[in-house]
């Protein structure tokens, strides 16, 4: 069977990720289930070359194929921050609840139609004899009142999706992925893999 190394050290990503490969007829595993754990510096202003700097970091490691995301939280009323500064937002071992509880405060005099928002992931597969692929999708939302909800992760708790008006960490995995960023991103980009696996 084929295997596919996801680049990845978000154990959220993680999660739906290999949720959403279940049925795909190869073996997924994560970096570190193939002993190629390490720090990739992200240094691309784009999630684009993010997801490419990550995918492309592993190419020369291993014959497997992989998939990487970037990903981020886009807020119209922050001038679209904290983008592809998310994860390093307010320094990247501060908890969540802290992250979450600030952008409420910088966002508490902000009116529902100026809290608009969206999640952007760009994936990337890379290999040694495949060439580059890279994707871009986005889920769009706003930032609610108040943090809600315990499933998901990262900013999960304070993005609200205004068809359902409940926050992406008060839907179910299945229900998220259905409608996600890192959905739409994953089905496009699995269409592309089936094509070079
Ligand atoms: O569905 C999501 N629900 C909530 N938050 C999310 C989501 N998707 C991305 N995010 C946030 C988390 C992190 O602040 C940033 C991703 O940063 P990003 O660099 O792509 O990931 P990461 O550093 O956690 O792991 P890695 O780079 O090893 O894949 O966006
Ligand atoms: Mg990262």
């Amino acid at each position: 069977m084929k295997t596919l190394i996801v680049a990845t050290q978000n154990k959220g990503k993680v999660l739906e990720i290999k949720e959403m490969l279940r049925d795909l007829d190869c073996e997924v595993m994560t970096m570190g289930e193939a002993g190629l754990d390490r720090e990739i510096e992200e240094n691309g202003t784009t999630f684009e070359e993010n997801a490419v700097i990550k995918a492309e970091a592993l190419k020369a490691y291993t014959d497997a194929i992989i998939l990487a995301d970037d990903s981020g939280l886009e807020i119209d009323y922050l001038n679209k921050e904290p983008g592809v500064y998310s994860a390093r937002y307010l320094g990247k071992d501060t908890p969540y609840t802290v992250k979450n509880q600030m952008i409420l405060e910088r966002l508490k005099d902000a009116s529902p139609e100026e809290r608009t928002a969206r999640f952007v992931c760009a994936m990337a597969i890379a290999g040694k004899n495949i060439e580059t692929q890279v994707v871009r999708e986005t889920i769009e939302g706003y930032i609610g009142y108040e943090a809600k909800g315990e499933n998901g992760f990262g900013y999960d708790p304070i993005f609200y999706v205004s068809e359902y008006n409940i926050s992406t960490a008060e839907m179910s995995s299945e229900q998220k992925n259905a409608i996600s960023h890192r959905g739409k991103a994953l089905r496009a980009i699995t269409e592309r893999l089936k094509g070079v696996m």
